[in-house]
């Protein structure tokens, strides 16, 4: 579906509250369906990839009742899960497919998964390899290496695994595996990736510790149902801070947005640049903090954007390269060789569809330079079936001379099926 857009001609004043945090909307459907008893979950992110988790355990067994954004579940714990009634189709969603295999690897039964063009696409090499050292069978094309796989249920024995890319996926399916291993199973990272697993599994009562960047995990099979709140995505929240900060004089209020530190880079890069921020009614649940993020437009200059810091705001990079078109000088960002492999290579997609709009981007191997301030003078954008690339571009809208025309936006119910309507809220 196709959409047209039209720039605004004043400032954006007002409150959002933004969906549920995906990452943290999967693993609540996961571990609650692993343990024992009922998980009742809030603020739940009623979008299509969380859905495609959804259905997976609904397919082994599982009762998950949804009534709007709060789920009920029925968990029936890891043992008792059944063989899927079908084949698994995991849509989109790199996070279902790359946990999933760490869940199902160990199961007593055999199942074969699936999803989309682009998942096909994406290299899941790096969650079968460690899985394969723990004594897992899974097969697919290139020994394993895309989708679809098939998984051949074995018992698995732990490993101490060190992270040769900066992902979470990946540290979670192996600590997911870990949870019906025998022994213990050690991940180590060399950046901190984003931790809901670890503080959600300890919730549920997993016996699971981190020191450093070293996670410890050992064999629990019985896991206890507990309830969850979501904190708003700070991945969805960041289009409306970053149309804050580029419409002149605009100050958006996003209420109780999930703050966890592995997340709020991008809070760490905008003020770097010269955005006002303030975080007001700070609270903490399930080990999640979250809060009200203020965000005032103010005079732009360019960063560097590198190192630790890439994997906590790896999804915000497209919106962030939008915002550095704003300002003053050059901005870097290196290190973030992981954007080739997302839904699409999104450096090429922002490069692309930024300079398309009249900004002056160049795309390097790890990352962008983008060339400021440009005005940008709008037109035709393509959003490559990538959520992430059509909502920058709806944002673009807001300050270009001309119309931005999406050639389709139905990729965005992926993460934010509200996200026009929140949009127009604001307009
Ligand atoms: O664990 C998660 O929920 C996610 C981890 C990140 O992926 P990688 O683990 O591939 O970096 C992120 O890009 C994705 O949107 C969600
Ligand atoms: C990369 C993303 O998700 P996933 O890996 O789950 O497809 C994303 O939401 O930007």
């Amino acid at each position: 579906m196709e959409k047209r857009l039209k720039a605004v001609n004043h400032s954006l004043v007002g409150e959002i509250e933004v969906p549920g945090d995906k990452s943290i909307s999967h693993r609540a459907v996961m571990f609650g369906s692993m343990a024992h008893g009922v998980t009742h979950v809030r603020h739940f992110l009623d979008g299509e990839d969380c859905m495609r988790t959804v259905k997976a355990f609904q397919a082994m067994g599982v009762s998950i009742n949804k009534q709007g954004d709060e789920l009920k579940i029925d968990g029936r714990g890891i043992t008792n899960l059944k063989k899927p009634t079908e084949e698994l189709d995991f849509g989109n969603s790199g996070t279902t497919a790359r946990l999933m295999l760490g869940v199902l690897a160990g199961m007593k039964f055999n199942s074969t998964v699936y999803g989309d063009a682009s998942l096909t696409k994406r290299p899941m090499d790096r969650v079968v390899n460690p899985l394969k050292k723990m004594g897992a069978k899974i097969d697919g094309a290139e020994s394993g290496s895309y989708l679809p796989l098939t998984i051949t249920g074995q018992p698995l024995i732990g490993i101490d695994y060190s992270l040769p890319v900066k992902s979470a996926q990946v540290k979670s399916a192996v600590l997911l595996a870990g949870l019906q291993a025998e022994g213990e199973t050690i991940v180590r990272e060399s950046n901190l990736t984003r931790n809901h697993t670890e503080t959600m599994l300890q919730a549920f009562g997993a016996s699971i510790k981190t020191e450093g960047l070293k996670t410890t995990v050992t064999n629990e099979k019985m896991l206890q149902g507990t309830d969850v709140y979501v904190p708003g995505d700070i991945s969805s929240a960041a289009f409306f801070i970053v149309a804050s900060a580029i419409v002149p004089g605009s100050k958006l209020t996003l209420k109780r947005v999930g703050l966890n530190h592995t997340r709020t880079g991008i809070l760490d890069v905008i003020q770097k640049m010269g955005v006002r921020i303030n975080i007001l009614n700070e609270q903490m649940l399930g080990g999640e903090s979250f809060g009200d993020i203020i965000v005032e437009a103010g005079e732009l200059r360019s960063v560097t954007i590198e190192g630790d810091l890439i994997p906590r705001l790896i999804d915000e990079i497209p919106v962030l390269a939008l915002l550095a078109t704003q300002a003053e000088g050059t901005t870097v960002i290196k290190n973030a060789e992981e954007l080739r492999v997302k839904e699409t290579d999104r450096i090429t997609a922002v490069t692309n569809v930024l300079n398309g709009l009249g900004a002056s981007v160049e795309a390097t191997a790890d990352g962008m330079l983008i060339h400021g301030k440009t005005q940008l003078k709008g037109g035709k954008a393509t959003s490559y079936n990538d959520h992430r690339i059509a909502m920058m571009s709806a944002i673009a809208s807001l300050i270009t001379e001309e119309d931005v025309i999406i050639d389709d936006i139905s990729s965005i119910a992926i993460s934010y099926p509200s996200f026009f309507e929140d949009l127009q809220r604001i307009k």
